[in-house]
Parts: structure tokens; sequence; C-alpha cells
């Protein structure tokens, strides 16, 4: 762990299935890791590998049903029950999030409110967030006015309005064009880093785990939190093989 910095999450052993049509389906085999104030990861496996998972359970929403997860330096996280957000854990996931019924600059304010603090300043705070991802011409609009890239880069925004301790990015750029996709990582890059947040990004793009300090690859449920960027464990245990990011483009190794 990088000095000065503390563990935020300690998880181990971390399995969970589920009940699908009468069959079980295993999502996650095999997590173990740690997650520290100042990390920057790229969580990086093929569809369906159980990226989703992980991070659901990372953020405390579902629950593991083997393994032990513990959040010793958030707070919050750690005083709520299962299956409710903390203010400390900011969450940008794939599906829609945006609350129809709200303005986008509502919908950033949002989570500053959740945590006790005043219209106006959750107001202020808002509006700087949807311009650092530049989006701030859209703050009056509706969800429903607006595209899906852009309503991505607000979901960004609203991650950052109550200043968490670790972010859980679920592909938050997939439906932007490289470049805005790339504007968006460094946004988000730049505030973390100002702020002493950790970030945990899964991506199938190269780019985006290029610009964090470490990937995780996780491969048929198993996670490996070591290996080099492109290495995933076999599902069978057998030897390591090359793999993509999850979309079958080579890659190369990370410097
Ligand atoms: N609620 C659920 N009920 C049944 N099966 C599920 C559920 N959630 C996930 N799964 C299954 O668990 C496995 C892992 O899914 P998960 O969504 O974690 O993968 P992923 O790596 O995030 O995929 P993608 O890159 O496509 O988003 C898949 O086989 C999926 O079908």
């Amino acid at each position: 762990m990088a000095e000065g910095s503390k563990l935020l999450v300690v998880a181990r052993d971390l399995q969970r299935s589920f009940a699908f049509a009468g069959q079980k389906v295993g999502a996650l085999a095999s997590a173990s890791f740690e997650i520290a104030s100042t990390d920057r990861i790229a969580l990086a496996g093929p569809s369906g590998s159980g990226k989703s998972t992980l991070l659901a359970l990372i953020a405390g929403l579902d629950k593991p049903d083997v393994g032990t997860i513990a959040w010793p330096g958030l707070p919050g996280r750690s005083s709520q029950p299962v299956g409710l957000a903390s203010s400390d854990i900011a969450l940008a996931f794939q599906a829609p999030s945006l609350i129809p019924s709200l303005t986008v600059i509502a919908n950033a304010a949002l989570p500053h409110m959740l945590r006790g603090g005043g219209a106006g300043e959750a107001e202020e705070r808002a509006a700087a967030a949807l311009s650092l991802f530049r989006v701030q011409d859209l703050a009056d609009k509706l969800p429903e006015e607006i595209s899906g890239g852009q309503a991505q880069r607000v979901v960004l925004a609203r991650c950052i309005v109550a200043r968490p301790d670790l972010i859980l990015a679920d592909e938050p750029t997939s439906q932007l064009d490289h470049l805005n996709g790339m504007a968006a990582i460094e946004a988000l890059l730049g505030w973390t880093a100002d702020n002493k947040c950790a970030v945990v990004i899964a991506t199938h793009d190269v780019e985006v785990a290029r610009r964090l300090d470490r990937t995780w690859t996780i491969y048929h449920g198993l996670l490996d939190t070591v290996g080099p960027l492109g290495h995933v464990p076999s599902a069978q245990g057998g030897a390591e093989r090359e793999t993509a990011l999850g979309n079958g483009h080579a890659v190369g190794r990370v410097a």
C-alpha cells in the first residue's frame, strides 16, 4: 500500500451465484483483494465474467454467498445494511440510473442533498461537476432529452458531488465516442487525484485501462489482482492464457 494511503476495502474468498430458470449460475467463483485510498484500478474481463457482480459486492449492494468483505476505511459503508448505498461510495452503473422526473442538475445535486447538504450548496457542487464533465449546458434538461453518452457524463458528475472516498464505475464511457470517453476519464481521474478518492473502473477499453495504475482481470468469475494486463487465469485452473480486455481485441502489456 502506498505511503499515506488507508485501506478502504478488504475481501476474502468471495463467491456469488444466482438461481436462474431453475439452474445455478456461478457469477463469481473466487475473489480476494484489498482496495486502498490511492488505488486506481481497471477491472477487465470478457462479457459475463463477473465484473458487475464484483462491483455490486464492493458497493455493499449485494452479499456474497461465501467469503467476507469489510470496509475498514469507509465508516459510512460499514454502518449501512447490505443493499443500501452509502455516500462514501459512489456508483456509476451500466443501466440508466438518472431519475426521469428530475432535471440533470437536480439529479447531479441529489447525493449531496441525501447527505443532508443544503439545496444551494448541492446545486453549486452539481453545476461545478457538470462543467467538469462538459455537460453544464444540459443542466435544465430532463434525462429523456439527453443522449446515452451525455447521461453517462451526468452520472459521472453525480458521482463526485458528495465527495466520496471510492468511485465504482461500470463501463462508464461505453456510449461515448473515443475522444469524449477519454476526456471524461481524464476529468474523473483528475478529480480523484485532487480529492484523494480511489476508483475502480470496469472497462473493455484498453486505453481506459492504460490510464489507470493497475489492472485486475476476471475470467469465468476468477479474479486475478496481480497478473499483468492481458493475462487472466484459466477457468479450469490450467495455464494462464492471453486474452483480450473483453471484446476480442488482443492487447499489449501496460507499461
Ligand atoms: N441477477 C442475476 N441473475 C442471474 N444471473 C446473473 C445475475 N447477475 C449476473 N448473473 C450472471 O452472472 C454472470 C456474471 O455477470 P456479470 O453481470 O457480473 O458480468 P459482467 O462481466 O459484468 O458482464 P458485462 O461485461 O457483459 O457487463 C453472467 O453469467 C450473468 O448472466
